[in-house]
């Protein structure tokens, strides 16, 4: 097997331009998906994230229909909570666009509940679970190997330097069996989650991350700079022919030494 490619970075000097560019990437990605087998598989995380694909609202070439959307973490609270990624999204994104709504996979709403209270694991093992069979109905057969293979990973990075629901130093970092995992002790609130775990980000075809603001800095030239401190967000290294990219503006670049490069499609 090849070593992965490395990071291709992408710094914009204003948001327009960020937002702008990240449409014309993920329709780019989503083209070569459909003319390739049909279908768009994507999987989106919560933050910022959702409010950067704005630049997709009223695209002409984007194919709704063919998109089968899944979150690469999610917050374990019901969809009307303000922690909820799918409620995020759904405002953000979702209700602004014709996308199907049985394209877009949540954790199962009548699992939630359970998944919220009690002392043992059970009902957040059932929830991954459930998640987890979802990812599989719609892969198996398709795009997987052992692991899925996302036609596009859409990330932020935490000031820790955590990624999806995977955080510095937790057991779950060295997760390679499960295809979806959940985590009971988030140091990022809420603390129950769920998340895809490292080897179905590290499969995708393609992973971006994105990120703005100064307060990023010191985590992009950690996890840009200084790979071998091991930072979840740098062991995101997807398995050749897959690529990682990072979409940031100037604020969140500014103390980050390795290479830009020209965005170009
Ligand atoms: O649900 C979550 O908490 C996320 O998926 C998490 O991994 C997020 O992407 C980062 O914490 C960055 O968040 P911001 O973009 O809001 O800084």
């Amino acid at each position: 097997m090849h070593a992965p490619s490395a990071p291709i970075l992408c710094s914009f000097s204003n948001p327009d331009e960020l937002v702008e560019s990240l449409a014309q990437f993920i329709i780019k990605s989503q083209k070569e998906a459909i003319s390739k087998k049909g279908r768009f598989t994507l999987a989106v995380s919560g933050g910022s994230l959702p409010h950067q694909l704005g630049g997709l609202i009223d695209k002409p070439g984007v194919k709704w229909d063919k998109w089968q959307v899944f979150y690469a973490d999610e917050r374990i609270v019901p969809f009307d909570d303000e922690d909820s990624n799918h409620r995020l999204c759904q405002e953000q994104i979702w209700s602004k666009v014709p996308i199907p709504k049985e394209n877009i996979h949540t954790l199962d709403p009548a699992l939630i509940p359970a998944a919220m209270k009690g002392d043992d694991e059970d009902a957040l093992e059932e929830i991954a679970d459930a998640y987890e069979k979802d990812l599989i109905r719609e892969f198996a057969n398709k795009d997987s190997a052992r692991f899925p293979i996302f036609d596009l990973v859409l990330l932020g990075v935490g000031p820790d330097g955590h990624t999806a629901s995977l955080f510095p130093g937790h057991p779950l970092l060295s997760e390679d069996d499960r295809w979806v995992a959940f985590i009971s002790d988030s140091p990022k609130p809420p603390a129950r989650r769920v998340t895809l775990t490292f080897p179905v980000i590290n499969h995708a075809a393609r992973v971006a991350f994105v990120a703005s603001g100064a307060n990023k800095a010191d985590t992009l030239h950690t996890v840009l700079d200084h790979p071998e401190q091991g930072l979840p967000a740098s062991r995101v290294r997807p398995i050749t022919p897959g690529q990682v990219y990072w979409f940031v503006d100037d604020a969140a670049a500014s103390k980050v030494e390795y290479p830009k490069t020209p965005f170009k499609l």
